[in-house]
Order: C-alpha cells, then structure tokens, then sequence
C-alpha cells in the first residue's frame, strides 16, 4: 500500500510538473514569504499542543468528511486552539489538493503541513510555493540517501520536516538526519494496524530537543492523555475532528482533557482497531 501510495503520488507529481516546470515552481517557492516557524510553535508546554488535520478520505477509512471549505475548517481548527494544521494533499486516496494548503495557508496564521508521499524535490519546492511550512517525510517510503536529500531541501527552504516513523529502526534512521521534528505513527501505512502504545516504546528514544508527535488513533480526549502520559509534546489528529461534529469542541476537549489523568484509563477504544468502543 505504501509503494502504491508513492508511486501514486509521484505519477501525480509528474503530470503537474508537465504543466508547471520545476524552474517555474522553485521561482514561486522563493517569491513566498518566509515559512512560519513550526518547531517555536510545536515547542514543548505545559499542554500537548495538536496538529488538526484537514482530512476528507484515507485508505483505511474511505470517505470521512465532505470539507467542501478546508480554509473555514482550518480556522476553526486555530480557534479551537490547534498550533498547527495539516492538509492532506494526496489525491487519490484522500481527495487532497495543493489548492487545499494554499487556501489553508490564506486563512490562518499557524504553520500549515503538507501531508503527503512526499519522494522527490519537486514535491517540496511545491508545497513551499503553495505556502506550507512542514512537510511530511515518512521514512519507510524514502531510501536514507533520498531521505537527507529532502530533509536537507526543506530546511534550506525555511521549512521544517516532520519526520515519521513507526519502529525503533525508523527512529534511528531518522535521527541520523538531526530532525527537530520526530513523529510515531500509531498506524502501519502498510497494514492499516493501529498501535496507539507504540508511541510508548519508542520514545525514549528520541532525545530531548527534538519535538516528540504521536500519530493517528486520537478518537477521544482520554487517547491525548495517553499520548502525553507516554511523553508527547503534540499529538496529530485527523478523523475524530472531520468526523466529530463540532471541532472547536472536540479541540477544546482535547485540549482541556489532558490535566484530567483519570481519563486516561477510561479509553474504550480498541487499541488495534481504533474503533471505539
Ligand atoms: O489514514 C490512513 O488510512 C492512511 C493510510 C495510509 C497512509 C497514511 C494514512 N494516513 C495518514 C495519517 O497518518 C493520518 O492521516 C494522521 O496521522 C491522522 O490520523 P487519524 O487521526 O487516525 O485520522
């Protein structure tokens, strides 16, 4: 799935970059104003922070959300108190768009991540130039040359790269590139299995200084207080916000839930499955 997901995304790549060349897309990331910085506002506090996630469809879950305005939902994302937002820019399997960041980019004044199978340069130069300030680098997708090559063209664009990972191999891997950055994905991009308690085991291995985010599973606030408990600075949440009704709501319960430890062992979701309960 995660090669198909690649190979997808890179075909996709292509035929934009029929239309609009590399020369014409590196001009337009360098015209952009300067990238927000993402690692001051993913910083550690007191509160995990929450990346929200602009999210319509996904592989595992099919259709999830219409967002026929991704920039409304955005802002109400950063009123509920979100620090960053993610836009799911694939096409195919999660009806995201470049069009989608850069409304999101137009209407809020958090960093904006490009979320995506992000596998050559002309990937990163276009999320700069449609205004995004991270961008996703998954490190089961990328060879560790092509790795330190993208995270290298990110930070010399002012970006910041969220590096993924989902074992203890990935997060090595990933550390050999001094990321400020470092995701867990509860969620195998492969299987589709949900670990929420992988976050747990890996991360003593991420050293202090680097921004510690858990991925995916977040389905209800007790799900935050896991997270934190196991030592995220921010966790990132896509399907309980498109799904949930009310996201300024269901933020602010994220968000207010944490300094309630009692709820943490009220989880009824399914650590495997994600479903709740
Ligand atoms: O969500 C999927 O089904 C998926 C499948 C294959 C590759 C990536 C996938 N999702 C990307 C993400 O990691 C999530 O969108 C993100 O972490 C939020 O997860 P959730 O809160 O569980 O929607």
């Amino acid at each position: 799935m995660l090669s198909d997901l690649v190979s997808g995304a890179l075909a996709d790549a292509a035929e934009r970059r029929s239309i609009r060349p590399l020369a014409e897309v590196e001009a337009a990331a360098l015209a952009r104003p300067a990238a927000l910085d993402a690692v001051v506002a993913l910083e550690p506090a007191e509160r995990v922070k929450i990346i929200a996630e602009v999210k319509r469809a996904s592989p595992s879950r099919g259709a999830l959300a219409e967002i026929t305005d991704p920039a409304a939902l955005a802002v109400s994302y950063e009123t509920g108190g979100a620090s960053a937002i993610s836009v799911l820019t694939e096409q195919r399997r999660f009806r995201g768009s470049l069009d989608d960041l850069e409304a999101v980019r137009a209407a809020v004044g958090i960093p904006v991540l490009r979320k995506d199978f992000i596998a050559e340069p002309y990937q990163v130069f276009e999320a700069r130039a449609a205004g995004a300030d991270l961008v996703l680098l998954i490190v089961a997708a990328l060879e560790q040359s092509v790795l330190a090559e993208l995270h290298e063209l990110i930070h010399s664009l002012g970006m910041t790269a969220l590096v993924e990972t989902h074992s203890a191999d990935e997060v090595e891997w990933a550390l050999e590139l001094g990321p400020s950055v470092l995701g867990v994905n509860a969620r195998d991009l492969s299987t589709f299995e949900l670990d929420r308690d992988l976050f747990g085991r890996l991360a003593d291995r991420i050293p202090a200084g680097v921004v510690r985010v858990a991925e995916s599973a977040v389905l209800r606030p007790a799900d935050v207080a896991h997270y934190r408990d196991a030592g995220a600075d921010v966790v990132l949440v896509g399907e309980a916000l498109v799904t949930g009704g009310d996201p300024i709501q269901t933020l602010e319960s994220f968000l207010n839930a944490q300094s309630d430890p009692a709820q943490a062992e009220t989880s009824g979701a399914d650590a495997v499955t994600g479903e709740r309960a």
